[in-house]
């Protein structure tokens, strides 16, 4: 699943660039606004700061939700108190694009994360030139070089990257490159399989100075508490967001729930398949 998501964002970014070269895409690049500093918007702090992601539909779930605005939907994420946005731009399976980046860029004054299966210089310019301050960096996608060259690209264009994980060994790689943040995912990418616990257990790998981000299975207050007693700076939400009805409130309840470590212990949701109890 994880090659075909890369082949397929890799075969739509090449016919894009058969419309808009690369030399034009990096010029608009480089004309852009310095992006923000998304190390100190997810800096830690008391509580566990949120990435509040955009996503339509999804490879393990389907269809999600319309969102015919995303800006509108991500001022709302930034209104509830979100500290980035995350946008899902690929397009075959989660059904998002450049231009719900380019919207939400132009809607928030906090960073915003390019989500896609990156995968060569092109896509990190087309990122920037959309107003992305973040690029996700799938270790497991990426030969260590190119993930090397990627890293250095996106931090050469003032942007930070989000380097993402899913084993002890991903972290070292990662560590390798020296990031900034590097977030670790409770879904295997290629079996969808959700391990809740995940983070806990490379957590300690990732040395002070890093930013720790939990990715994924967030789907109510304990278990926001369940990643933060485990050491996350930050969680990355998608799901619970789109399909909760009324995001401000989620979210609202997601950043209150870190106080209460009593509701740690009554989540009901399955770690493996992800479902509500
Ligand atoms: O969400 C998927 O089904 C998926 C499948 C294959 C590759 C990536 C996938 N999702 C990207 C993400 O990691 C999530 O969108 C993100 O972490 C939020 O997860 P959630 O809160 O569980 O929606």
């Amino acid at each position: 699943m994880l090659s075909d998501l890369v082949s397929g964002a890799l075969a739509d970014a090449a016919e894009r660039r058969s419309i808009r070269p690369l030399a034009e895409v990096e010029a608009a690049a480089l004309a852009r606004p310095a992006a923000l500093d998304a190390v100190v918007a997810l800096e830690p702090a008391e509580r566990v700061k949120i990435i509040a992601e955009v996503k339509r539909a999804s490879p393990s779930r389907g269809a999600l939700a319309e969102i015919t605005d995303p800006a509108a939907l991500a001022v709302s994420y930034e209104t509830g108190g979100a500290s980035a946005i995350s946008v899902l731009t690929e397009q075959r399976r989660f059904r998002g694009s450049l231009d719900d980046l380019e919207a939400v860029r132009a809607a928030v004054g906090i960073p915003v994360l390019r989500k896609d299966f990156i995968a060569e210089p092109y896509q990190v310019f087309e990122a920037r030139a959309a107003g992305a301050d973040l690029v996700l960096l799938i270790v497991a996608a990426l030969e260590q070089s190119v993930l090397a060259e990627l890293h250095e690209l996106i931090h050469s264009l003032g942007m930070t990257a989000l380097v993402e994980t899913h084993s002890a060994d991903e972290v070292e790689w990662a560590l390798e490159l020296g990031p900034s943040v590097l977030g670790v995912n409770a879904r295997d990418l290629s079996t969808f399989e959700l391990d809740r616990d995940l983070f806990g257990r490379l957590a300690d790998r990732i040395p002070a100075g890093v930013v720790r981000v939990a990715e994924s299975a967030v789907l109510r207050p304990a278990d926001v508490a369940h990643y933060r007693d485990a050491g996350a700076d930050v969680v990355l939400v998608g799901e619970a967001l789109v399909t909760g009805g009324d995001p401000i409130q989620t979210l609202e309840s997601f950043l209150n729930a870190q106080s209460d470590p009593a509701q740690a212990e009554t989540s009901g949701a399955d770690a493996v398949t992800g479902e509500r109890a």
